[in-house]
């Protein structure tokens, strides 16, 4: 097996001196590196020499090297920039830089990424902005704002913005006479250099690859070895009755920072008949102790899901690539090109890779299709792979991508004379780790005399306990065709007893405050479905505190929006003992009107009902939590007049904008504010309340 024969002609970008370009994001997700990834890539066809890096990554003063930058963030927490940009962006606000005009050279555009369901648009991007021109800077391109909202998400505005930056660069930085962009059909050279190295004596025991012909005993067999392979801690293998255990080998990566976790519990808490199966998952995390009270609300539980073996097997065969699956690889990657997430298993062989990190599931990307058109030699299938992602049309790839959620390894299925060569292997997009509110709060110092199996030698860790609520995906798209999610499906079969890895990441503003006093103040919760999970958090720390400081729990208001009572009303058995609480629960799906109303009276709400969907009220009829904000906006009222904390979790969509102007309402039917205009100010003005969305 030697190198594959790439399909597309390579090219490299000519070395033009002064032609160059910097492109700095900020990322929480991975959409805005996605964003600078491309745009360097087209800048690189237009021959820039091109460096992308995160902006923490980045010193403010080689901003000046630079002939052009360009600016890509999204805005994350309540309007707060992305955690990779806090050094640069701290650096940029030094108030020493005022009035300095240092920035004078600098010619720049900025992408912001956001949703606008959020109260703070765009935020990060627009406050970036607005500091580097005060501080000099100019702008040779205008600012972009993508929205999550739109039909076609943040391609809606990315795409255009895009073609009109490449328009706008040729024009105002011409290519020297006789030289063109490199064109979309030429293939830029790699910024890596795969080398295979030796094959894993452990996998393959000297029998070579796995044919699809090799019976199944000795496929299993196979995988059991893997998944046991220089592990002590690994996931029991599952068969599923055909011979290849269906579960992902529990193989660790060393991704810095992470801790390892032993799953103690994963459990159905929504009944089997029930449309969605929701997970209360508990895991136990030896990690180094802290001193005084820690608070967990607020933050979230990094999840790394894997590839199913028989998926990874199929994409082997796909690509024909079974000559080199079992052996170890290694990576050179060009000067300063090593992407951050890039965490691979030591001594990691090909399987290992497409098992651990590539996301072979993932709805592919534009860049994706892109890229196959490259590497197929059928011209039928180069044609309609171009077809579907030229950047004027998206409605095509939209119907053959997002809408049917069609897996890369079902388009690399779709177009079998796609043969991508296993030096192109790291194209196949990151797995990137799953977030999940914390559910629990309080103090979760795991008491009782309990061991992790790897537990770390020191012996002076503390155990904690983490929680979380997971509503697995699940669903028949509209080509009828049932999905799961990569995460949804790990974690529907994840083994207790399983250890695994997991990281953390801090809260967004506001539960970073350490004032005692935040625990006392009012507290105005609104969450739907899994939306539950940090409103328990931060009520366990109320809980908590009161207990140790004997302090007053503030009252606290609770409007949690669920199908049924019987179904999806989460932990509704711990809400009753909680003192100073009240809860509304909203229930979507019950018949929620009263049994002692008349007949007339259920007539005139239906009638009313059928009005308001005439008048294309969406939600007529239903009973949903900005109803109940409605019907309480007295309890509301007064909660607002004492500078409450307002907490609003779960869905997006329409329903933090409900939400919102529902308090509005709400603020004034109650008198707090004398009419609409001047409630929709009202909420951000911290003197008057802490407004804190987290929806997804
Ligand atoms: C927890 C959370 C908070 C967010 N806060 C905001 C916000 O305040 N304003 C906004 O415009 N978008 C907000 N967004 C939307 C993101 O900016 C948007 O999803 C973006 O595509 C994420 O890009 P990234 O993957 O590069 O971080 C938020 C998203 C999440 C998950």
């Amino acid at each position: 097996m030697g190198e594959s024969v790439e399909a597309a002609s390579v090219a490299k970008p000519a070395t033009i001196e002064g032609r160059n370009i910097i492109i700095l994001y900020g990322s929480e997700t991975g959409n805005g590196e996605e964003i600078a990834m491309e745009l360097a890539k087209m800048a690189e066809r237009l021959h820039f020499n091109t460096v992308v890096d995160e902006m923490d990554a980045f010193k403010l003063t080689d901003l000046l090297r630079y002939s052009l930058a360009i600016f890509v963030t999204s805005t994350t927490g309540q309007g707060d920039m992305p955690k990779n940009t806090t050094t640069f962006w701290k650096n940029l606000r030094r108030t020493k830089l005022n009035n300095t005009n240092c920035l004078a050279p600098v010619k720049f555009t900025i992408f912001g990424l956001g949703d606008s369901s959020y109260p703070k648009f765009n935020w990060a991007a627009r406050k970036l902005r607005v500091r580097l021109l005060q501080l000099g800077a100019s702008e040779f391109f205008r600012p972009g704002e993508a929205d999550e909202r739109h039909e076609n998400g943040l391609d809606s505005i990315y795409l255009p913005w895009y073609q009109e930056l490449r328009e706008s660069l040729l024009s105002q930085f011409p290519l020297p006479e006789g030289m063109e962009p490199i064109p979309d059909d030429v293939q830029l050279p790699p910024k890596y250099n795969i080398r295979l190295g030796s094959v894993k004596d452990k996998i393959t025991n000297g029998e070579g690859h796995l044919s699809p012909a090799e019976d199944g005993e000795k496929l299993a067999a196979k995988f059991e070895r893997m998944s046991t392979d220089s592990q002590e801690n690994e996931a029991p293998g599952q068969k599923d009755g055909t011979g290849v255990p269906d579960f992902p080998p529990a193989k660790l990566l060393p991704i810095p920072g992470s801790f390892t976790a032993e799953v103690v519990c994963n459990k159905r808490v929504t009944p089997e008949d029930h449309w969605q199966d929701v997970r209360h998952i508990e895991l136990k995390v030896r990690a180094p102790g802290r001193n005084g009270a820690v608070s967990f609300a607020g933050q979230t539980l990094l999840i790394y899901p894997k590839n199913y073996p028989e998926d990874v097997q199929k994409l082997i065969d796909l690509m024909g690539w079974g000559e080199v699956a079992e052996q170890r690889i290694e990576i050179d990657w060009a000067k300063n090109t090593r992407p951050r997430d890039y965490h691979f298993p030591q001594g990691a062989t090909v399987r290992d890779v497409l098992t651990h990190n590539f996301d072979i599931t993932a709805v592919p990307k534009r860049t994706f299709l892109e890229f196959m058109a490259y590497h197929t030699t059928n011209p039928l299938e180069k044609e309609r792979l171009q077809e579907l992602t030229q950047r004027g049309d998206s409605d095509e790839f939209y119907d053959y991508t997002s809408r049917p959620r069609r897996t890369i390894l079902e388009v690399l299925e779709d177009f079998p004379g796609v043969k991508i060569p296993y030096t192109r292997l790291l194209e196949f997009p990151i797995i990137r780790a799953r977030e999940f509110s914390l559910c629990n709060g309080g103090d979760p110092t795991v008491k009782e005399d309990q061991v992790i199996s790897n537990s770390n030698e020191q012996g002076r860790d503390n155990v904690y306990k983490f929680e979380i609520l997971a509503a697995l995906v699940h669903y028949r798209t509209i080509i009828r065709k049932p999905r799961q999610g990569l995460c949804s499906r790990y974690l529907r079969h994840l083994p207790v007893g399983t250890t695994i890895q997991i990281g953390i990441k801090p809260p967004s503003s506001p539960f970073a405050m350490d004032d005692l006093s935040f625990y006392s103040r009012p507290l105005i919760g609104v969450a739907t479905g899994t939306g539950i999970a940090p409103f328990r958090a931060l009520l366990q720390d109320r809980c908590c505190l009161v207990q140790n400081k004997e302090k007053m729990m503030g009252p606290t208001l609770l409007f949690f929006g669920c199908r049924n009572a019987a179904a999806d009303y989460h932990f509704q058995a711990e809400w009753r003992p909680v003192p100073n609480l009240v809860v509304h629960p909203a229930f979507s799906r019950d018949n929620t009107s009263d049994t002692s109303s008349s007949s007339t009276e259920e007539e005139e709400e239906t009638k009313l009902a059928a009005l308001q969907r005439a008048a294309g009220i969406y939600d007529a009829g239903k009973n949903y939590v900005q109803h109940q904000i409605r019907q309480h906006a007295a309890e509301v009222g007064k909660l607002l007049r004492e500078n409450p904390i307002i907490v609003v979790c779960g869905n997006s969509g329409r329903m933090p904008k409900s939400v919102r102007e529902a308090l509005e309402d709400a603020a004034v039917v109650s008198g707090v504010v004398s009419d609409k205009e001047e409630a929709k100010g009202w909420f951000d003005r911290r003197e008057n309340c802490v407004y804190w969305q987290e929806t997804w």
